[in-house]
């Protein structure tokens, strides 16, 4: 196409759907809130994949594959770890033109689906720790309004789901998984997040405790929640009887983690990265990181140019990256580079009549549009540098634009000002539910309300004596606020 109509700083949610589109990541579909990831967004995925399997793999985790449908009894096992879910749940209730006996519903999580069967297959000790993982699809029928990656009626994510004789155990593996989920988005997306927990309000109903990794949307100011990893405690394990008997021959119940990222990891990096342009893609996630272009002249020797991207090419791969040749005969150099930027390539690599008679290419990058000629006898290791240096520009830009965005405020004026900027908000709180509530309903509108994102591990100094911003009580620990998708 002839590039985004719209302006990433002013309309964001237009320039959004509009690059996810040019980008070739997504196509809209025909049902509301679901869409097709096409391979250039399916790419990411497997590459995130392929390292958070090798990583859980590790650990000792296994992978499985349970069934998609859930009995209505075994769902409703868990009340309040359903209860004001229930609107979200999708269920088959016909086979054909014949209505079914008892309806069926698609997993929208799978604790119920797995944990009637880690009851069966736990017994002693010896059988734990049990740790299982599982990548597939979940459905939830939301009404908010649906945004590609960010929320999707079904969308990919892997869950794990383990249980372990002690809280210690499962204490642990909490804070390993969420590690993960940091190295996801700060290593290989480039997104930096805060590492955090839940408060009672927000966390897994079902749960303990909530551990998380928050990221924020400047353009738009609100935080999102990049991933979680959940100490279930032993609620899950009263509800389906997952008990065994200890070492000394007493019966105990199992101690519980549930933990997931999801599809959406890829909109919060495109949030993030993306320009006016198009994508931007971090190189450790880009199936492409070096796009390869000829620049031919009229009479100059076009095979020989030809033949030089393709040797560029080959000795980039040869090395490890993923390189190559737009060679199309039915398209302007002009108009490949527009294409590629769209695509969010971080290196072009042009070869022309000069570049060739120097012995040289000229690189472009994506980041910061920067021209660098290079000596093709020096191209693997200055291609190396450039691709390492854009991968850590990213980051450190975007971690920069999000602390800018930082107010810690002390007093409800403060609060609500730095709101109406589109901050993101941290504030001494005294940890009270009801006046977490009380802040949800003095600030809704249309925007919708601040919440809480996480109170961060890293919990800045707390002099004696101050007060929650909210209720005027002794506060009790610094919590980032915000709106939220
Ligand atoms: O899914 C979880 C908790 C947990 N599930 C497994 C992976 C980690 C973590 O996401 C919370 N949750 C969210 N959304 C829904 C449910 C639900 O339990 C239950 C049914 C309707 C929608
Ligand atoms: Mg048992």
């Amino acid at each position: 196409g002839l590039g985004l109509t719209h302006k990433k700083d002013e309309n964001f949610g237009e320039w959004y759907s509009e690059v996810v589109v040019s980008g070739e990541m997504i196509e809209y579909y025909d049902i509301s809130g679901c869409y097709i990831l096409r391979p250039w967004a399916m790419s990411i995925w497997e590459i995130m994949q392929a390292f958070f399997d090798s990583e859980i793999k590790k650990m000792n985790i296994k992978n499985c594959y349970f069934p998609l449908f859930v009995s209505p009894a075994v769902l409703q096992k868990e009340k309040d770890h359903i209860e004001g879910f229930a609107p979200e749940v999708a269920w088959v209730t016909k086979s054909g033109e014949s209505d079914l006996e008892v309806p069926i519903a698609i997993r929208p999580t799978s604790e119920t689906v797995m944990y009637p069967y880690y009851s069966k297959w736990i017994r002693g000790h010896r059988d734990l720790p049990l740790r299982l993982n599982q990548w597939c699809n979940v459905v939830r029928w939301e009404f908010s309004h649906p945004t590609p990656f960010i929320r999707s009626r079904e969308f990919l994510w892997q869950e794990g789901h383990t249980a372990f004789a002690t809280k210690e155990e499962a204490d642990q593996e909490v804070l390993d998984i969420l590690e993960l989920y940091r190295r996801i988005y700060e290593e290989f997306l480039a997104v930096p997040v805060t590492k955090g927990k839940k408060s009672e309000l927000e966390k897994f109903a079902g749960g303990l405790y909530t551990t998380t990794v928050e990221a924020f949307i400047p353009n738009t100011g609100r935080g999102i929640q990049g991933a979680t990893s959940h100490c279930l405690g032993q609620n899950f394990a009263k509800m389906f009887e997952i008990n065994f008997e200890n070492d000394k021959g007493e019966k105990g119940m199992v101690w519980q983690n549930s933990w997931a990222y999801t599809t959406r990891t890829i909109g919060v990096m495109i949030m993030t990265h993306g320009d006016d342009k198009g994508l931007v893609l971090p190189p450790k996630v880009a199936a492409i990181q070096v796009v390869v272009i000829p620049v031919p002249f009229k009479d100059a020797d076009t095979q020989g140019i030809l033949d030089a991207c393709s040797a560029t090419v080959k000795t980039l791969n040869e090395s490890g990256f993923r390189a190559e040749a737009d060679l199309r005969d039915n398209y302007s150099p002009g108009w490949k580079y527009s294409n590629w930027e769209m695509k969010g390539v971080p290196l072009r690599i042009e070869i022309g009549p000069r570049d060739l008679a120097n012995k040289q290419v000229r690189a472009v990058r994506r980041d910061n549009g920067a021209k660098i000629d290079i000596p093709m006898d020096n191209l693997v290791e200055e291609v190396k540098n450039l691709l390492d240096n854009i991968q850590q520009n990213l980051f450190d830009v975007a971690k920069q634009k999000k602390d800018a965005c930082i107010q810690v405020v002390k007093t409800w004026e403060e609060f609500v000002e730095a709101l109406g900027q589109k901050k993101l908000i941290l504030a001494p709180w005294c940890d009270e539910e009801e006046v977490e509530k009380d802040v949800k309903t003095r600030t809704k509108g249309e925007m919708g309300a601040a919440k809480t994102l996480c109170s961060p591990f890293v919990q800045p100094e707390l002099p004696e004596g101050t007060l929650c911003f909210a209720s005027g009580k002794p506060a009790k620990k610094w919590t980032y606020w915000g709106r939220s998708y």
